[in-house]
């Protein structure tokens, strides 16, 4: 499985404000840029932070895109996954309409009730991990079900985990104009933080983006 992590940030590397709600960091041109992303993978991931804040549809938007995937045989949304230990999801999420599928990652400390409550959503309910969800596992679960290529869009706690499990191969981060400020502010990568060994990434290319700019890195994993 090919991860690509993509994200917008600020000049001062929030995701979001201290209110942590959807902001627009991004650009028309970004935006668009981000919807081609989606519409080349087989699925878009998010943590459960960003599903309670956001409520994010994760869809592609461009109706020519959903024709071009569909001319490819392709459903017409990538699937939409989300990482969510115990379910926290609301059963009236936006990732849980019918525009496409979506798999709920899991621990086994998820309640019975919530899982069948999911899936009378419509849900695909993957466990993986006692507590947590186990990264590892719970993509290798995924590459199972065909997910061969999956982008990433946050939040912060999720970037972490994956990058702590050395899951991630691609990082672009879109710096767009705005200082958003905050020490609360959720930035590109939180959770506990690395300390003494530190992902190594190698910049492939920069490129300006509406009044911003793209940066995209491979990740050098051992
Ligand atoms: N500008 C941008 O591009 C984007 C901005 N955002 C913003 O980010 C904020 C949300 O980010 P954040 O609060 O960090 O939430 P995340 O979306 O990163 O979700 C974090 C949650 O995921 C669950 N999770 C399950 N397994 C793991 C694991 N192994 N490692 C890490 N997390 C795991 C945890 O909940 P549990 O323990 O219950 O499973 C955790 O609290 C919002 O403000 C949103 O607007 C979000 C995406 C993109
Ligand atoms: N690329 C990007 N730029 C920004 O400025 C953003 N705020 C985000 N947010 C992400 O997009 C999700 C919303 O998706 P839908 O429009 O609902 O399909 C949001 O939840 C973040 O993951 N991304």
């Amino acid at each position: 499985m090919y991860v690509v992590v993509n994200a917008a940030m600020s000049a001062d590397g929030k995701l979001a404000s201290r209110r942590r709600k959807q902001l627009a960091i991004s650009g028309p041109d970004d935006f668009d840029r981000v919807d081609q992303l989606r519409a080349d993978s087989d699925a878009v991931m998010v943590g459960v932070g960003t599903v309670l804040a956001d409520d994010p549809s994760l869809t592609v938007k461009d109706e020519a895109r959903n024709a071009e995937r569909r001319d490819r045989g392709l459903a017409e949304n990538p699937a939409r996954v989300v990482a969510d230990s115990r379910i926290r999801t609301p059963p009236d999420a936006a990732v849980l309409d019918d525009a496409a599928e979506t798999y709920l990652l899991t621990s086994e400390a998820a309640p019975t009730d919530f899982i069948e409550q999911m899936e009378e959503a419509g849900a695909y309910v993957l466990a993986a991990g006692e507590d947590r969800v186990d990264l590892k596992t719970a993509l290798a679960k995924l590459e199972g079900e065909g997910v061969d290529r999956l982008m990433v869009e946050g939040g912060g706690e999720l970037i972490f985990g994956l990058f702590e499990a050395g899951l991630v191969d691609e990082l672009r981060v879109y710096v767009g104009a705005k200082v958003l400020g905050g020490r609360d502010a959720p930035t590109l990568a939180d959770g506990d933080g690395f300390v003494e060994s530190f992902p190594e990434l190698t910049l492939e290319s920069v490129e300006q983006v509406d009044d911003g700019v793209l940066l995209t890195w491979t990740v050098q994993n051992s």
